[in-house]
């Protein structure tokens, strides 16, 4: 048996975790390590609400250990700095997202793309070099090797600065790395959510043509006039998505739920591809012959590396990129999960830790 959660460490903490796949969170203490040589401890201001948190609250991937404390979009002010630390000091503003440790010495590591690498350790619901849990930034502080510290721009609000960390990284990567980045570009976005809206706002700043493809219309006259979308297609209106057959070199699918691919390989143009960053639990149906007529790809992209993700933030900070977000309370957190399940949220929750987590 090892140690409770709140004695493996010398440092008390507190956040609200889920005990079960109920995925119901409620206040929870835990412990974290002191600060390390290389480490950055920070208060935790706000933390935004993934899709992928709900995931694994409910364990519908599989994976999850329990407690499950979630959080991988975590911003706040650095209160503690290591001996060895060159980049921060105390008071600065900063993020951690969905990762906090990699191997360092892959080939993978080597390129700046840790999260590529097989020893990954998550911010959450994984395991740290030295065996204890990793919990995440539903919490009251956090602390971190300064590798995976992001320094969050001055100009960007923190709380909805904090979504960029994954929602941010997660669209901006795969936008740069296949080629959608390029002023003309016709980009297509699937789901609307955080993820989906974030999308949108880099592609618009890199110079693409964006397309929504979405099954809610009612989302339609905001995508177009708030979040600048050029075009907006009901993706259960046959008509819609006749129209825009063959015009599209590039899908970002955000979509959560198990959903048909074939009507958005229609939308692409010839050698177009379409890239899943979307992780439903169950797999998707893939005939082949829509993929070989026209040479299509269906490739798929996992949040970005921290070299890419500082990159990221810094561009968002240059083109006043900053999600829409609903700012809650912590003890809103499990009305909130009940939201997102309903696709209810424009467009993604950041919770308020800093002013509303009360220890316990
Ligand atoms: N690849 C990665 O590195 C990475 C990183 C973060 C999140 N994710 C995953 O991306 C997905 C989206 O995350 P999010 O936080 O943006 O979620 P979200 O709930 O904010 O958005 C998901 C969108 O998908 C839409 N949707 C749901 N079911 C649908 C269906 N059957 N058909 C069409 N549209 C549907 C919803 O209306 C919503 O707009 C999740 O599966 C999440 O786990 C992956
Ligand atoms: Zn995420």
């Amino acid at each position: 048996m090892g140690k409770a959660p709140e004695e493996e460490h010398p440092v008390k903490a507190f956040g609200w975790a889920a005990r079960d796949t109920s995925g119901v969170l409620s206040p929870f203490k835990f412990s974290r390590r002191v600060t390390g040589d290389e480490d950055v401890r920070f208060k935790i201001l706000y933390c935004g609400i993934c899709h992928s948190d709900l995931h694994s609250l409910k364990n519908e991937w599989g994976n999850s250990t329990y407690p499950l404390l979630p959080g991988h979009e975590v911003v706040g002010v650095v209160t503690e700095v290591g001996s060895k630390v060159q980049k921060y000091k105390v008071g600065d503003r900063v993020g951690v997202g969905c990762m906090v440790g990699a191997c360092h010495t892959c080939e993978n590591c080597e390129n700046n793309l840790e999260n590529y690498c097989p020893k990954m350790i998550l911010t959450y619901n994984s395991v740290n070099y030295d065996g204890t849990k990793t919990y995440g930034g539903y919490s009251d502080h956090m602390v971190a090797n300064e590798r995976y510290i992001v320094r969050i721009p001055d100009n960007l609000p923190l709380d909805a600065a904090a979504p960029l960390l994954c929602a941010g990284i997660t669209t901006y990567s795969p936008l740069r790395y296949y080629g959608l980045d390029k002023p003309g570009t016709k980009v297509g976005v699937v789901g609307l959510g955080g993820l989906g809206h974030v999308a949108v706002k880099f592609a618009k700043a890199f110079g693409a043509i964006v397309t929504i493809i979405s099954t809610s219309p009612s989302k339609k006259q905001e995508a177009i006039e708030v979040l600048g979308a050029d075009s907006f297609i009901v993706s259960t209106n046959p008509d819609e998505m006749q129209a825009a057959m063959g015009t599209l070199d590039g899908i970002i699918d955000t979509v959560s739920a198990v959903h048909a691919l074939v009507p958005l390989l229609f939308l692409l143009k010839s050698h177009g591809k379409i890239i899943m960053v979307g992780a439903p639990d169950k797999p998707l149906e893939l005939p082949v012959f829509p993929l070989i007529i026209g040479r299509k790809t269906i490739a798929g992209s996992c949040i970005g590396g921290m070299k890419e993700t500082q990159e990221m933030i810094d561009f968002a900070g240059k083109h006043n990129i900053s999600p829409l977000i609903e700012v809650i309370p912590m003890d809103y957190v499990n009305t909130a999960i009940e939201r997102l399940i309903k696709a209810d949220v424009k467009y993604r929750f950041v919770l308020d830790v800093g002013n509303t987590l009360k220890a316990a």
